[in-house]
């Protein structure tokens, strides 16, 4: 059989826990198959050159980690700079916090030659080429002008957002060309190939074959979506392992007098958390029967700081977490738990599996693997409910979840009230449906399906 490559900008070892969904399913889906994982080692060299960059080789079971160090100068271009100060807020929507800083694109051009450059002597020919996320679009183009003839498909993590959003970027046509050069494309959501289309049609020029097949530039792709899962097996290992158990009753004693909210959450911009804390607040206003007793417990894993947007919602989760616990906390009562840490991943399942309510209410996302790990901690038996932003990839797929509009605060707290009060039956009935979906379509699935339609593609001549 073909050996996978799977290429990411974050790389970690399949056998350790990580935070951040591209991570976990990446590591999950390697270690199935083994194979050759590339990517950045996470290590930045001060003083370094740039554009180079030193190569380290582990094994990390049957795969082989590859990564490669960056000067400080690439790292601030390409991931800081272009990858999450244009590329991530432009595809979330945030046109308002991008920054188009013409000295980015230089460093982003040469991470991926570099990427290309590296990567191209550790290919065997009959490899099958996974490239993931925004960081690499232009891969495959590099890889093909140094002369690459395998299959290489890509899978974008996050949004593709409308066309007219996305034409706010310089070089959007140049990105959406790179795009041409894959075998396949794959998205997360049905909506994202809209978008894809849409742009082909109106803004390339080109044209929809059918069968999820669109022609510009004077090449074919197949773009397709292929949502993204959990392993449930794993998930549902971790929620009956001893750490997940004692976790669940440490929450239960703490909290047996009160009805628990959980968010967990990178604190991204992207994942709506003051909205959701203001919804949170509404809650305790117009219902007053929640005081002393709803408690929103908040993980907000530190992620990306060094990019000022990143700051600022840091400040301002801060200072609305402040004022709520302030206006309506008691003494033997707080209103929010707010902590700005990553959870252990083998402790997620437990927080979920205590959690009345599991509130995943991003103002955009690619899929959100929280909401299917929540989902998936429950006991089936007395399940929590889920409440999920229709803008969340993962609304698609998880309809029986009660859908909100997270920049309806009033709507949104409505909606965590009659989760409070869900029949038994109901929250029965809802989550029989939500996990035998997230079972259908875990990681397995996607990484079965994806690599089918790569395998199937025609392939360069
Ligand atoms: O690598 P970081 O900059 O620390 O960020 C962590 C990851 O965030 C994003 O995750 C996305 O992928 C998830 C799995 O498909 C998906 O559920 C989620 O909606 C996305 O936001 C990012 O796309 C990854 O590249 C990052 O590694
Ligand atoms: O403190 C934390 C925060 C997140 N996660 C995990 O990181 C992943 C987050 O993936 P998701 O798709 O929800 O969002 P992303 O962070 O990738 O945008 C999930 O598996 C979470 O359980 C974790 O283990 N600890």
């Amino acid at each position: 059989m073909a050996r996978l490559v799977v290429i990411s900008n974050r790389v970690a070892d399949p056998r350790k826990p990580a935070a951040g969904g591209l991570a976990v399913a990446l590591g999950e889906s390697l270690q199935q198959t083994g194979g050759l994982w590339f990517g950045w080692s996470g290590t930045i060299v001060e003083d370094g050159p740039t554009g180079e960059g030193e190569m380290h080789r582990q094994q990390a079971g049957k795969v082989t980690l590859a990564t490669l160090d960056l000067s400080r100068e690439d790292h601030d271009a390409y991931y800081l700079g272009y990858s999450n100060k244009v590329l991530w807020p432009v595809f979330h929507n945030r046109l308002d916090l991008a920054n188009f800083d013409a000295g980015f694109i230089g460093g982003y051009r040469r991470v991926n030659q570099l990427f290309a450059r590296k990567l191209l002597p550790l290919l065997q020919p009959d490899d099958i080429i996974w490239v993931h996320d925004y960081h690499l679009i232009p891969l495959a183009a590099e890889l093909r002008a140094m002369g690459c003839k395998q299959k290489i498909g890509f899978f974008l993590h996050i949004p593709l957002p409308p066309q007219i959003i996305l034409a706010a970027i310089p070089q959007h046509e140049w990105l959406m060309r790179s795009l041409f050069a894959y075998d396949v494309v794959g998205f997360q959501a049905q909506q994202d190939v809209q978008h894809f289309d849409r742009y082909v049609s109106n803004e390339a020029h080109g044209e929809s074959l059918g069968h999820d097949r669109f022609r510009a530039w004077g090449q074919t792709v197949r773009a397709s979506a292929f949502p993204i899962g959990i392993d449930v097996d794993e998930f549902l290992a971790l929620t009956h392992a001893k750490e997940a158990r004692d976790m669940h009753e440490t929450m239960k004693r703490e909290y047996s007098q009160r009805r628990l909210l959980l968010g967990i959450d990178r604190l991204d911009y992207s994942k709506g958390i003051p909205q959701r804390a203001r919804a949170f607040r509404e809650l305790l206003a117009r219902y007053p029967e929640n005081h002393r007793s709803a408690t929103l417990i908040q993980i907000a894993s530190p992620t990306r700081e060094d990019v000022d947007a990143y700051g600022d919602i840091r400040r301002e989760l801060e200072s609305l977490c402040g004022a709520i616990n302030g206006d309506y906390g008691e003494l033997d009562w707080m209103p929010v738990r707010y902590i700005h840490r990553t959870v252990a991943r083998k402790r997620v399942p437990g927080l979920c599996r205590a959690a009345a309510v599991g509130l995943v209410t991003p103002l955009r996302d690619g899929m959100n693997l929280v909401a299917k790990e929540y989902v998936a901690a429950q006991d089936p038996a007395d399940p929590g409910v889920l409440v999920l932003s229709r803008f969340a990839g993962a609304a698609e797929q998880l309809k029986e979840a009660l859908l909100v509009n997270p920049y309806d605060t009033h709507g949104t707290a409505e909606t965590i009230q009659q989760a409070l009060h869900m029949p038994l039956e109901e929250r029965r009935a809802r989550h029989q449906k939500l996990l035998a979906r997230i079972r259908e379509q875990d990681v397995h699935w996607w990484r079965r399906t994806f690599l089918e339609a790569l395998r199937d593609a025609p392939g360069v001549e």
